[in-house]
């Protein structure tokens, strides 16, 4: 993306994680270093020590999930044979978990997109409708239906059936036993399940007083009174006429199908045709036959408030949502307890500056203890992976200065730089001496801001191949992720702007090149190491890659170069076409450039050969194809290269030889 202002993380979306940090007392509003407007939480008042948090939270969301991909099958034919109906069962929890970690990160106000490439209602619209259910009116779906006029689609689903091992599921209380754990209530339109009023242990101090006791939601109809009783079991839809009664055999339950029936593959004889009552029309639908297009599924929420610190606990078959129990079940798997109450506390620290508004909002104290130990419990298992190949590392890198370079104690545990396993460390490069190298050497500047905005891939200072520019809102962020200790694993992060180089004919004063990704973001602050060619000697150089100063056509052009100091340089196109350079090279957005090597008799393109051709090919589309003078680049391939890049040892530029062909 040649962007400064991205990083590409590697996470697991349902994961993904807070870089939550409080600080207490400590810290004043002019040394929060984050900003406001990405971290979305407020910093301290101007002067007043008091309390602080800061999150990473996200302006705008996109969870484009994993799905059964039905939607691309005009594309992908192999989804005919590969598809089956336990595709789209099999990821709606986890559809279900992305969309909430969405949630959960993205600030009030915010909009997140869920989409998918499938037509399958039950990763979509009951994705969407258990996703509203959990947050309880913090999040609203959005009638975009006035947008994109010209996008072809039709409304979402209010109601649908589960198809599950051959058989057409109308409502949960069809879902066989032993299909429960697979097939889930949100996965229907109702989004209901039995309704509990009282847990076997509550039935069970009611013994005395009863020997029929009504029981709402109850998770198993074969479950026995244990007092030997009958039990009343009514739907949690409403349907007060749907009673089932179990005795002591389990008889009398008309509505649940018989196993053989189960297996036959026959439909269940239901009346019990569910309808959403959320507003689900909003969603989009796009298909295929509409416009051409694949299927897509699309549906745009606004975040409202922070979420209820209930809304991702993990759905217990039988408890109403929205009740938190007073400890996990025990059927809960106990590491997915600890994350979903990590989700929960992070959500919760979300509620600080409401909090502070409406002191309505309480912090869960314990949920916020268990967040602390999932990133104890995670961290520890990484630390067994990496501790051997970091911790000479993490001795190498108590650097005092820098923020982001420095080994940092995280509750009690030290986090070390680079933790990730095979991903690269992102280091905060301050090199004062190279950086005063770059900056004197092209004349870069002082608005152009270096010092604090570079990192590098390598711990090692004296070894760093590429440098990398960042942005003031990513070296935020960074910051933060440091003094998080590292939860973002960070793939890829800033614009490539130097690289290391040097030539046979002798080292440049300066050991780094621009790169063809930086060279747009640096161009209009240097004023050293640039010239203006015009549009005959700008061909010469993309199509002969190397040429001799005196064979330039423009012989100022020839003098200027050959008085460079000898490294890298910037050739940019003289703007008025063919005529002589001038003194002050004028740059803007349309400017095209490309970064040379200056030698001691030549000028050589330090861009590949395809590059040199393609933007061969794009000037002569943009100044017209009148401009016969643009061929084709040639192949040059003998020789050697009098200028190596230090990265990959490839060749960067032809040989001398080849200027002799101008
Ligand atoms: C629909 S695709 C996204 C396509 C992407 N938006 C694009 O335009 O190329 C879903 C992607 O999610 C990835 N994926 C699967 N499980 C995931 C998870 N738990 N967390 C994050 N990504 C996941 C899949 O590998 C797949 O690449």
């Amino acid at each position: 993306m040649c962007s400064a202002n991205l990083i590409v993380t590697n996470h697991e979306a349902q994961h993904f994680p807070s870089c939550r940090l409080k600080s207490v007392g400590l810290e004043k509003s002019k040394s929060g270093s984050i900003n406001g407007d990405l971290i979305g939480n407020p910093q301290p008042g101007e002067g007043l020590e008091e309390p602080s948090e800061r999150t990473l939270l996200f302006d705008r969301v996109l969870c484009d999930v994993p799905c059964s991909g039905d939607g691309t099958l005009r594309k992908a034919p192999d989804i005919w044979r590969k598809w089956n109906a336990g595709l789209g069962n099999g990821l709606h929890r986890l559809q279900v978990q992305i969309a909430m970690r969405g949630l959960a990160l993205l600030k009030v106000g915010g909009r997140m997109v869920y989409s998918t490439c499938s037509m399958n209602p039950v990763e979509n619209e009951a994705v969407v409708a258990e996703v509203l259910r959990r947050c309880d009116g913090a999040v609203e779906l959005v009638d975009v239906s006035g947008e994109l006029p010209q996008l072809v689609r039709r409304s979402g689903l209010d109601t649908w059936k589960v198809r599950d091992r051959g058989m057409w599921l109308a409502s949960y209380k069809d879902v066989p036993k032993y299909r429960r754990n697979a097939i889930v209530p949100s996965m229907f339109p109702s989004g209901e399940t039995w309704e509990e009023v009282e847990t076997v242990s509550d039935v069970q101090k009611d013994i005395d007083r009863s020997d029929n006791i009504i029981e709402t939601g109850c998770t198993n109809l074969n479950e026995k009174d244990p007092n030997g009783g009958n039990v009343v079991c009514e739907y949690s839809l409403g349907h007060t006429e749907n009673h089932a009664t179990t005795n002591d055999s389990g008889e009398d339950m008309s509505i649940i199908e018989e196993p053989d029936n189960h297996s036959s593959g026959k439909d269940l004889d239901t009346d019990d045709i569910e309808f959403s009552c959320l507003p689900l029309e909003h969603c989009m639908r796009i298909l295929p036959h509409d416009q051409n297009s694949g299927a897509f599924f699309i549906a745009v929420l606004h975040k409202l408030s922070p979420l209820p610190a209930v809304s991702e606990k993990p759905r217990i078959s039988g408890n109403r949502r929205g009740k938190l129990p007073d400890k996990l079940s025990d059927k809960t798997n106990p590491l997915e307890a600890i994350l979903i109450q990590g989700l929960v506390a992070d959500e919760s620290l979300d509620l600080g500056s409401s909090e502070k508004e409406t002191s309505t909002v309480p912090i869960d104290v314990s949920m916020e203890d268990a967040s602390n130990e999932i990133s104890v419990k995670e961290n520890e298992l990484e630390d067994a992976i990496v501790k051997d190949d970091k911790l000479e590392e993490a001795k190498a890198c108590d650097d005092e200065k820098s923020g982001l370079e420095n080994t940092k104690t995280v509750k009690g545990r030290l986090q070390i730089q680079g933790k990730w396993r095979g991903v690269d460390p992102v280091v905060l490069f301050r090199d004062d001496t190279t950086i005063n190298s770059i900056r004197n050497f092209y004349g870069v500047s002082d608005l152009f801001p270096l010092d604090g905005h570079l990192v590098t891939r390598n711990s090692d200072a004296h070894h760093v191949k590429r440098i990398y520019y960042i942005s003031r809102s990513v070296r935020d962020v960074l910051k933060l992720n440091f003094e998080v200790g590292q939860q973002l694993k960070i793939t890829s992060v800033g614009l490539k702007m130097f690289e290391r180089q040097t030539s046979k004919e002798g080292s440049s004063q300066c050991a780094f090149r621009i790169s063809s990704e930086g060279l747009p973001l640096l161009l209009p602050y240097i004023s050293k190491q640039i010239l203006s060619a015009s549009l005959v000697d700008f061909e010469h150089l993309l199509r002969y890659r190397t040429i001799k100063f005196a064979d330039f056509v423009d012989g100022t052009l020839g003098e200027k170069a050959s008085k460079l100091i000898l490294g890298c340089c910037v050739v940019v196109l003289n703007k008025a076409g063919d005529q002589p350079s001038s003194e002050t090279i004028a740059v803007d957005a349309s400017t095209i450039a490309i970064g040379c090597w200056k030698g001691k008799s030549s000028l050589s393109v330090m861009v590949s050969q395809i590059d040199c051709q393609e933007m061969l090919e794009r000037l002569s589309v943009r100044l017209g194809s009148g401009k016969g003078s643009l061929v084709q680049a040639t192949n040059h391939g003998s020789g050697d290269a009098n200028v190596v890049d230090e990265d990959d040892g490839r060749r960067d530029t032809k040989s001398i030889e080849d200027s002799e062909k101008v």
